[in-house]
């Protein structure tokens, strides 16, 4: 094991190519969700950090980052995520600390994905065209227009702790891609994947001053500081619409511009035509992968009733039958929540379930767990029906192992049931009526529709949400909408 895992085990910033405290002298525990116990500390990071690490970022965007030729850059990245893969290990361990994870699920999804997201933007920058247009001229010379993809400068990346190494990755990747520079400030909750990137990218040689991380919390602390500083021309987040919110609010100063993937409470529709065993294998994953602590897991499924109490004993089978556990047993099918704090937020809203009338098909608690992991952030997956359609538990994200089912008799009744929220983020449809499907995929008020499927992820296409689900697309040519300012340069002939 490397150096640089100390130094991320001990969650240092990641300044100009160096590892530092930094300067505030505060530290807070980093606690195991799985366990309750105190893995490290994590350096807090305040105004001097995050002016450090802008004023490195400006200064990288000047250096040899900034001469560096596209396919030079593309090299870097594809040395990056080479590096991500020859760390495997490290990058799978730290994130099984912070998160409490399935070793599986983090060695199949989280990792992978870490190093894919600076593959496919290396390869997408170099092969995305710019448009051009000839102008006629009234002396028959004409005037040709081209337009000129720009990095935007330095991007401050706010990210979250449900995937932390891919979600952050999914920013980093195109922003650099894009010739941009970050300074990143991951969740308080899960900063070791990140730090550790931090050593890849010196191993590589990604200038300093290129990628930067800084940790801390978000008000009065590193992310507030970080999304105030002028010296910061964009902002990436993923999180809580709330949050979003409040960081729109710094953004406004300045006119610095957003894109934003936040919350979600979004529909299965799941129609008596579809495959049971698949509807039933792909629900499950969409309810229950990753604790339920997946922006795009569905919460509210809509049953079509002659199948309704038939998909219901199913899903409650799948549920009961799921082992909680320990990240390293190739057992487990489900980990912990987050923390202590989330967990009280998922029991408040099992209990709120059934004060507002519901009926607990299964869960709705604490499962009992062995002595080591007994202080960790344990939840029972849970499955509710019989709520009517404005009931707190079907309007608000929950963010955990849960899902509320209703059964409805007309395709027009489940639109309606599915759009009927404040959100806009993702759909699965489960019908073997293609026809249909293509009918209903399109009166679906969300960015994202899956068919037959879930999370099914082809980095190439757009990615985000509609209403308070977020603002903009990433993906593909989308993000590099936002990580790029488009100038265009008209020669006249
Ligand atoms: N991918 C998603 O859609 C996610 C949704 N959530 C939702 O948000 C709820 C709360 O979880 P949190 O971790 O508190 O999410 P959050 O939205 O507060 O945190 C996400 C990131 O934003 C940062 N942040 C918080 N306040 C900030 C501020 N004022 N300025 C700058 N940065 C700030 C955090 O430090 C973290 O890095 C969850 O229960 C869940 O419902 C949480 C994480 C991911
Ligand atoms: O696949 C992706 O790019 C993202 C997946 C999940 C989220 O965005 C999330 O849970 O926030």
């Amino acid at each position: 094991m490397k150096d640089g895992f100390t130094a991320a085990r001990d969650a240092l910033h990641f300044i100009n190519g160096a590892y530092t405290k930094g300067t505030s002298g505060r530290t807070f525990d980093n606690i195991s969700p799985a366990t309750g116990q105190k893995i490290g500390v994590v350096h807090e990071g305040l105004k001097p950090e995050i002016d450090a690490a802008v004023e490195a970022a400006r200064a990288a965007l000047h250096g040899p980052w900034g001469y560096m030729s596209l396919t030079q850059r593309s090299e870097l990245l594809y040395a990056v995520a080479d590096g991500i893969n020859a760390r495997f290990d490290d990058f799978l361990e730290a994130e099984i600390l912070d998160t409490g994870k399935p070793k599986g699920l983090a060695s199949h999804v989280d990792i992978p994905r870490g190093a894919a997201n600076f593959k496919t933007f290396a390869d997408l920058v170099k092969n995305v065209p710019t448009e051009s247009f000839m102008l006629d001229t009234p002396d028959g010379f004409g005037a040709l227009n081209y337009g000129v993809r720009k990095p935007k400068g330095v991007i401050a990346v706010i990210s979250p702790w449900n995937l932390p190494l891919l979600l952050m990755t999914w920013k980093v990747g195109p922003a650099l891609a894009s010739g941009n520079t970050v300074v990143v400030k991951p969740s308080e909750e899960t900063p070791l994947t990140t730090t550790l990137l931090g050593e890849v990218m010196n191993d590589v040689g990604v200038p300093p001053g290129v990628f930067n991380v800084v940790h801390g919390f978000g008000p009065d602390s590193a992310g507030a500081f970080l999304t105030a500083h002028p010296g910061v021309d964009a902002i990436t987040f993923t999180g809580e619409t709330r949050t979003g919110e409040i960081i729109m609010q710094s953004a406004a100063k300045g006119l610095r511009q957003v894109s934003m993937e936040c919350g979600g409470k979004n529909p299965g529709i799941v129609f008596a035509d579809c495959d049971m065993e698949k509807a039933i294998e792909g629900t499950m994953r969409s309810v229950f992968a990753n604790c339920g602590q997946v922006c795009l897991g569905t919460e509210r499924i809509y049953v079509e009733r002659p199948i309704f109490d038939q998909f219901v004993a199913r899903l409650k089978e799948g549920a009961e039958f799921m082992k909680l556990g320990a990240s390293d047993d190739p057992e487990t099918a489900m980990g912990p929540l987050i923390s202590k704090e989330h967990q009280q937020k998922v029991l408040s809203y099992y209990k709120l379930a059934v004060e507002e009338g519901a009926t607990v098909v299964t869960g709705g608690g604490v499962p009992d767990m062995p002595d080591d992991l007994a202080g960790g952030a344990w939840v029972q997956p849970t499955i509710l029906t019989g709520l009517p359609e404005d009931a707190r538990c079907v309007k608000e994200e929950i963010f955990g192992p849960v899902c509320h089912i209703t059964p409805f008799d007309t395709e027009d009744e489940a639109i309606a049931m599915a759009n009927d929220t404040e959100y806009g983020l993702a759909a699965a449809l489960w019908t073997e009526d293609l026809t249909r499907a293509h009918r209903v995929a399109r009166r679906l008020d969300v960015g994202i529709v899956w068919v037959n499927s879930w999370f099914l992820r082809d980095l190439r296409t757009a990615f985000g949400g509609s209403n308070q689900s977020g603002i903009g697309r990433e993906g593909g040519v989308h993000g590099l909408e936002f990580y790029t300012e488009l100038s265009n340069v008209c020669i006249k002939l």
